[in-house]
């Protein structure tokens, strides 16, 4: 069901030149970004600095103005089978009748006919999905009674259960406490070997858990290949410049697990 063996490495996105504009107001400007087999990518940046319009791109629900996506070398509309994608979580009524399994297995039901009998073998590897974020347990517990953090592992085992090669996330701790978030990151890693694994985060502490790679964007993008935060990534994100530090340059600064190399001494 998911690709543990394949090529590490192998490019599953790339974005080459990218500029993308609402009407008047440009978003996403000059982007390049590569996502590999195997990566655990952040994608962090300010509010309205064009993370969503990049997993939009990424999806191909829309297209660049300049520059070109591809997913599997080929326009990301063809290969849109090839993502699981969970979105932002969005508040599920606490009586919606029905259960977490029902939740994964509508992730196959782009594989199967609607209206049509769950096979046992369909069932089996909505379990397998459900196993892969510990979550057999509350197979049968109704999705509305869960927690927001298990819900959020009931909609990554729905993406996970069509077998794809890039999970692909959008803010997917805003419901999540800070203990849980740092579980779930945890679980991001540890799936991040099976499938590869793409999560827009505002939350700056996600560069604390095992991600392979960052991905500043505001509408342009400054990608590290490390789980550091660069000075030149805050600067990108938060503005402020050397004498002129922003309060979130100035806390990172102090935030273990997060590196932030001395001003005048950048990675990048
Ligand atoms: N459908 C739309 N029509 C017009 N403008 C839009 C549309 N969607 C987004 N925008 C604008 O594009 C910019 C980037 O939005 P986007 O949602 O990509 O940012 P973001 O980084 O995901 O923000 P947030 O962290 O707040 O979710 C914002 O100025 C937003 O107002």
């Amino acid at each position: 069901m998911v690709t543990a063996g394949k090529d590490r490495g192998e490019i599953i996105a790339q974005l080459q030149g990218v500029d993308f504009s609402y009407g008047a107001n440009k978003v996403l400007e000059g982007v390049d970004l590569t996502v590999r087999r195997g990566d655990y990518l952040a994608v962090l940046g300010p509010n309205g600095g064009g993370k969503t319009t990049l997993v939009k791109l990424i999806l191909g629900l829309i297209r660049p103005d300049a520059g070109q996506v591809r997913v599997f070398n080929a326009p990301p509309a063809q290969t849109r089978g090839s993502i699981g994608y969970v979105p932002q979580y969005t508040n599920i009524r606490p009586d919606f009748p029905v259960s977490a399994l029902d939740v994964v297995l509508m992730g196959l039901a782009t594989a199967r006919s609607f209206g049509l009998r769950v096979s046992s073998a369909e069932r089996d590897r909505a379990m397998e999905a459900l196993t892969l974020v510990d979550m057999t347990d509350c197979a049968d517990r109704r999705i509305g009674a869960l927690s927001g953090g298990q819900r959020q592992r009931v909609f990554i085992a729905r993406a996970l259960a069509s077998g794809p090669d890039l999970l692909l996330m959008d803010e997917p701790t805003a419901s999540v406490d800070a203990h849980a978030r740092f579980c779930f990151y945890e679980l991001l890693a540890e799936l991040s070997d099976r499938v590869s694994v793409v999560v827009v985060s505002h939350d700056l502490s996600i560069v604390a858990s095992r991600v392979t790679a960052i991905a500043c964007v505001n509408k342009r993008l400054h990608y590290h290949p490390g789980p550091e935060l660069t000075t030149a990534m805050l600067e990108l994100m938060y503005g402020g410049h050397d004498g002129h530090k922003c309060p979130v340059m100035a806390f990172a600064h102090g935030l273990p697990g997060i590196m932030v190399p001395p001003h005048g001494k950048r990675h990048v």
